[in-house]
């Protein structure tokens, strides 16, 4: 059938992108500065013969309440791509969204071809409802602790809490060294203090979708796993003050000095624990949260997405779909070298559907496009496929 629908946005004064959608194919022509990037015509058809397909988009959309999705998997198989595109396809469906990178090798900027950088929220443009963006980055994060603490730093803030011979000596609970270095996580902990800032401010009440496209797979397991980590290491924090306290009142009553009396844990830490505590149900909660592995048909994208997905099954963190990104689409005209990769790619999809951990996801498949998806109207082009 000749039915097309042709979509030409002029994104920029100086860039135009073309989409060309034909019945039965589709194609994503890119004219960049007057350059063009013309693929060849790529057939969809054979994707509906494989198992799974849509991604069950209306149930995605249909609840007015805040949601969270977190998008991950392994390096490079389109975690960006896919997160931005869903972000884009929220905001086009009427809902304010905020697109957050927890990745440090940021990636948003270039797949909107918007500058997002600087670690501030900023407004994407060419879409309709408002859709804002973050690129995370540690530097902003420290500056806004260090504001919100008066510029006291952590040590500081933890001797005014009476436990200032603690904070240099606890090893993992070190965090004005986790603030001062770029050790690990902390990224995580800069993600997380945003989530919290989503939460808690007012001026984020009216965002309904908050999607995070997360970093390769072992730095988002830390991120979920992190504040966990706080809660015990603050009740472990509380528990020693509270001995330290006891042993203090004993030795001074042995000594016929007057009694001190059994405080309670500072304030401060309750309402850290209080908060990462929040943040740890947000992330655990299937009214709320929903973490979409992506993946592509290859075995060890395969065998690493089961991996994440035994890992956050034992974290308790909602999964229910899965992407299978960069499906080779069936050509008319198959190379030797496609018809191979394709024969590689069903027996792969195989694989998920015997995997005991994946094969309970909705499978939802993204074919390979015809060239980089750049931009909101590729994006957009892209969410049409996956979000249906
Ligand atoms: N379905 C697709 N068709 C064509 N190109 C794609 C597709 N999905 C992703 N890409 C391209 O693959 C590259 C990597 O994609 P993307 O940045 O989304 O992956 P990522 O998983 O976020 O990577 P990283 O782990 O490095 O952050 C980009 O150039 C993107 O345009």
């Amino acid at each position: 059938m000749a039915a097309s629908l042709v979509l030409n946005r002029v994104s920029r004064a100086t860039s135009s992108i073309t989409l060309r959608r034909v019945a039965g194919f589709s194609s994503l022509n890119a004219q960049i500065h007057g350059g063009s990037i013309s693929g060849t015509l790529l057939r969809e058809r054979s994707l509906a013969t494989l198992a799974g397909g849509a991604s069950h988009f209306d149930e995605m959309v249909s609840v007015n309440q805040r949601k969270y999705y977190l998008l991950g998997g392994k390096g490079g198989v389109g975690k960006t791509s896919c997160a931005a595109s869903l972000a884009v396809k929220f905001a086009s469906h009427g809902h304010p969204t905020i697109v957050v990178s927890t990745d440090p090798a940021h990636s948003l900027s270039d797949s909107f071809s918007q500058d997002l950088s600087g670690g501030v929220l900023k407004a994407v443009q060419g879409v309709d409802s408002p859709l804002l963006a973050l690129e995370i980055t540690p530097e902003t994060m420290k500056e806004e602790i260090k504001s919100q603490t008066g510029g006291k730093s952590v040590k500081n803030m933890m001797d005014s809490m009476g436990l200032g011979m603690f904070a240099g000596e606890l090893g993992d609970l070190n965090l004005e060294d986790m603030l001062n270095a770029a050790s690990p996580g902390i990224d995580e902990i800069a993600a997380i203090s945003k989530v919290l800032q989503f939460m808690e401010s007012p001026e984020y009440n009216r965002f309904t979708r908050i999607v995070f496209d997360t970093a390769p797979t072992g730095h988002t397991l830390r991120l979920l796993s992190l504040p966990d980590f706080y809660d015990s290491s603050i009740s472990k924090i509380t528990k020693l003050k509270k001995k330290i306290t006891a042993a203090a009142s004993a030795f001074k009553s042995v000594f016929g000095k007057k009694e001190i009396q059994q405080q309670e844990p500072p304030n401060e830490l309750d309402q850290l624990k209080e908060r990462m505590e929040k943040v740890r149900n947000v992330f655990r909660d299937v009214n709320t949260t929903e973490f979409v592995i992506v993946t592509i048909p290859t075995v060890m994208a395969i065998n690493e997405s089961s991996r994440l997905h035994a890992s956050l099954k034992k974290e308790n963190v909602p999964v229910h779909r899965l992407i299978v990104n960069q499906l080779l689409p069936q050509s008319e005209s198959d190379c030797k070298f496609c018809s191979m990769r394709r024969k590689e790619q069903t027996r792969v999809l195989g694989l998920i559907q015997n995997d005991t951990e994946l094969c309970g996801l909705k499978l939802i498949q993204s074919p390979l496009l015809d060239a980089e998806i750049r931009g909101v109207p590729a994006l957009k082009f892209m969410g049409d496929h996956i979000w249906r």
